[in-house]
């Protein structure tokens, strides 16, 4: 029995990866503290094999992509995944509005990523109002919105590449499917076709801040109504305003965070790197040999999340040899170990979530860039944001060991350490003072929650 008055029901719906599905959670929880009832409709795949979050404020619901058993991998292609994700995904968000409608509580508002644009035909067939939710930074999906609309001419023949409210931009700087013409042409089609129906949506949400990207943001709204909603993280690591919100939302593999936080409370403030390529980046042996041969021969400690299935790329007795210089786990609680004091910087692969965690907890960052939108997102960090550099690609694709030693340095003791840090912490200030009452993304939210409820 529903027993509470919500001033309406939004079901989130992220595309079926972690990187996808934890903002749009998070910003779920926001809505729900709006007053909203929000259900978060993930595939059965997903519903059946990450760890689930303890989060009790929200709603969690199914719908399927066609692969319940094996999800994405179970697919011959990315192509052929993403079609059948539109046909039996369609009819099961159908089925699932439908399941809803004579409840106390039918669905009204559909917030969907835009890497699925047919979700928001479904809510315009049962005329419910309709949001995209961008994930990636609007300077990223700004460039992509050019390339949909011919403004930008591909491949590019002539650099530096001037958009308006970007900075001036080499190829090496655009996400990587114009970059390296012809690369995964079903993502690259994928990430164009955001476009080809958001102009039918009701609202545009990105995760991200006025203040991170203001000329980004002001250029992208000369062509989209768009909200800046960000920074999609659990209250308790920023304005502490929602009780009990420290949940990070689904995970990857389970973990247990005492064993970071006993090791990390050992060390002394700012003194380990952190390093994580979030939930997809597979690195090639050469690359991962030569970052352990970086830390091995660095004087710094360094917590190190390797990946089950990328554990065997690490050099012979790595592990043992670091005694207790360095640790290295499966999964971690990312949010827990960048909010201790212990950690220094944070080597990351750039993605965006990861990167926007860095910049809301003030963390200097060293950016090793793998592909898609990392690379402009380490543009952003080194010249843009200027909380770190990022580290120089050899011509045959590896970042060297001197390489990372060097920008590990730099970030950790360099001349212009005290400016990252300054920087850091001016991005995290910021970032709370956007989601609090009166901030900038707080404002935005309530005008969504507004428009929605008065459509
Ligand atoms: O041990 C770990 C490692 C990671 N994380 C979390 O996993 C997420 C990783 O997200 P992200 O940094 O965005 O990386 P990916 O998982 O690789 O995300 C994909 O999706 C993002 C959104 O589209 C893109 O920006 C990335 O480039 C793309 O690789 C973050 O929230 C981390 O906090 C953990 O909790 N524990």
């Amino acid at each position: 029995m529903e027993n509470k008055a919500y001033r309406g029901h939004v079901l989130t719906l992220p595309y079926p990866s972690l990187g996808h599905i934890n903002p749009l959670l998070q910003f779920s929880k926001r809505l729900v503290s709006k007053g909203l009832k929000a259900t978060l409709a993930t595939t059965l795949f997903i519903h059946n094999t990450m760890q689930p979050p303890s989060s009790s404020s929200l709603q969690f619901d199914t719908i399927s992509d066609g692969y319940d058993e094996g999800g994405f991998a179970q697919a011959e292609s990315i192509h052929a995944y993403l079609n059948r994700m539109e046909t039996i995904g369609s009819k099961t968000l159908a089925d699932l509005i439908i399941k809803n409608k004579n409840t106390a509580n039918p669905i009204d508002c559909i917030i969907y990523d835009p890497f699925l644009p047919w979700a928001l035909e479904v809510a315009k067939k049962f005329g419910i109002f309709g949001a995209a939710f961008f994930t990636q930074t609007c300077a990223v999906n700004f460039i992509y919105h050019h390339v949909h609309h011919g403004l930008l001419k591909l491949p590019i023949t002539s650099t530096p590449i001037s958009i308006p409210g970007l900075p001036v931009l080499e190829l090496e700087d655009m996400p990587s499917f114009i970059s390296v013409p012809g690369s995964y042409p079903a993502y690259f089609e994928m990430l164009l076709n955001q476009f080809s129906n958001s102009d039918k949506a009701d609202a545009v949400l990105v995760n991200t801040f006025y203040e991170l990207e203001p000329e980004a943001v002001d250029s992208m709204s000369k062509v989209c109504q768009l909200l800046a909603i960000g920074p999609t993280i659990p209250s308790f690591y920023l304005d502490k305003r929602l009780e009990n919100d420290n949940d990070y939302g689904f995970n990857l593999f389970a973990s247990d965070s005492s064993i970071c936080n006993n090791w990390l409370n050992t060390k002394l403030e700012g003194s380990v790197i952190y390093l994580s390529f979030g939930s997809m980046a597979s690195l090639s042996n050469k690359q991962m040999e030569e970052l352990a041969l970086a830390l091995k021969g660095s004087k710094f400690h360094f917590l190190w999340v390797v990946k089950a299935s990328e554990e065997a790329k690490l050099p012979e007795k790595f592990v043992e040899e670091a005694g207790n210089k360095g640790l290295v786990v499966q999964w971690c609680s990312q949010l827990e170990v960048l909010s201790n004091k212990a950690i220094g910087c944070f080597l990351t692969h750039c993605g965006w979530n990861s990167t926007l965690e860095a910049l809301s907890l003030g963390v200097p960052m060293v950016g090793l860039p793998q592909w898609t939108d990392q690379t402009m997102n380490a543009k952003y960090v080194q010249d843009v944001w200027k909380v770190g550099v990022r580290a120089k690609v050899c011509e045959n694709g590896i970042v060297e060991r001197e390489e990372i030693d060097f920008c590990i340095k730099e970030v950790m003791e360099g001349e212009r350490r005290k400016d990252f840090q300054k920087n850091a912490k001016k991005w995290r200030d910021l970032a709370i003072k956007a989601i609090r009452e009166g901030g900038s993304s707080n404002k935005n939210i309530d005008e969504f929650v507004s428009k929605f409820i008065n459509s």
